[in-house]
């Protein structure tokens, strides 16, 4: 087990990321058990608008527990959860609607269209059924999925379908989008695709996003990486800064010194 690193988080957001303004996601000293399993040990991080944090951690770490507090699923031991300010544990009905969720495994209806997809969440979201068209429409054009609209969501590849409950996630205007290893049944080209893609969204919307991974590739990209190691934060950065610190040669090295343990 290493060292814990703790580093500042960037404090503009030239660069590409955001990271200025109230957090749209706060987690205080966290802690979750499982009968007698420690799954999230004190935890804290934070997200701001517009910036990309990646919850980097190898199988076990506690990143679903994580995600299903703040998703209200599932409560918390001790510690609290806020998101866009708003307490989950108290309103959990208010904190969900200000969350997009791209879940790990696909959740679209393969049976419906794209478009018909799109316009059942935004019933789900509330939306007025006079604007919910038009929600959907604008979800499709954010995505460039125009031209498959009409189509079935099983007709649809892998990262196809990604783009299509990134798509669905951002109805409603989200402060904070929640993606829970949403690359990890996709091919090398999509996976690619898919960071580029939630780049240019996070610009475009001003969400904050906590991506939840376990490979280490994925997160060179992020504002910030939080490295989650059986439930606790063991590092906190920007990644060339967590190379640095932890005295590799690259993030890959880092976190293998950090937590001793092999990551894909
Ligand atoms: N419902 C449960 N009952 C008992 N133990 C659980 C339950 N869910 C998770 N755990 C345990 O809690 C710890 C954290 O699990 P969690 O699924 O949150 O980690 P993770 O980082 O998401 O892992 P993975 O990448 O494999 O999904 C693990 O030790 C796991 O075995």
């Amino acid at each position: 087990m290493g060292e814990i690193v703790s580093l500042p988080r960037r404090a503009s957001p030239s660069g590409g990321g955001g990271g200025e303004g109230e957090p749209v996601l706060k987690v205080s000293t966290l802690s979750r058990h499982y009968g007698g399993r420690r799954a999230l040990d004190g935890v804290d991080l934070q997200v701001a608008p517009g910036e990309i944090v990646a919850l980097l951690g190898p199988n076990g770490a506690g990143k679903t527990t994580l995600f299903r507090i703040v998703e209200g699923l599932i409560p918390a031991d001790g510690g609290t959860v806020t998101v866009a300010g708003i307490e989950v544990a108290r309103r959990p009905a208010a904190a969900l609607a200000a969350l997009g969720i791209v879940f790990q495994e696909t959740t679209l209806d393969l049976d419906l269209t794209v478009a018909e997809n799109l316009r059942y969440y935004a019933a789900l979201r509330g939306i007025a059924r006079g604007t919910r068209a038009a929600a959907a429409q604008q979800a499709l054009v954010r995505l460039g999925l125009e031209e498959r609209a009409g189509s079935r969501a099983r007709e649809l590849s892998g990262g196809l379908r990604r783009r299509v409950e990134l798509a669905r996630a951002l109805i409603g205007t989200p402060r904070l989008l929640l993606l829970d290893e949403p690359s990890d049944a996709l091919d090398p080209a999509s996976r690619i695709a898919l960071r580029a893609e939630i780049d240019r969204l996070r610009h475009l919307t001003g969400c904050g996003v906590l991506w939840a991974t376990h490979l280490v590739e994925e997160v060179g990209n992020a504002d910030r990486v939080v490295i989650l190691d059986r439930g606790r934060v063991i590092a906190a950065g920007p990644p060339a800064a967590i190379v640095a610190a932890a005295g590799g040669a690259s993030l890959t090295e880092a976190f293998l010194a950090l937590t001793g343990k092999g990551a894909s």
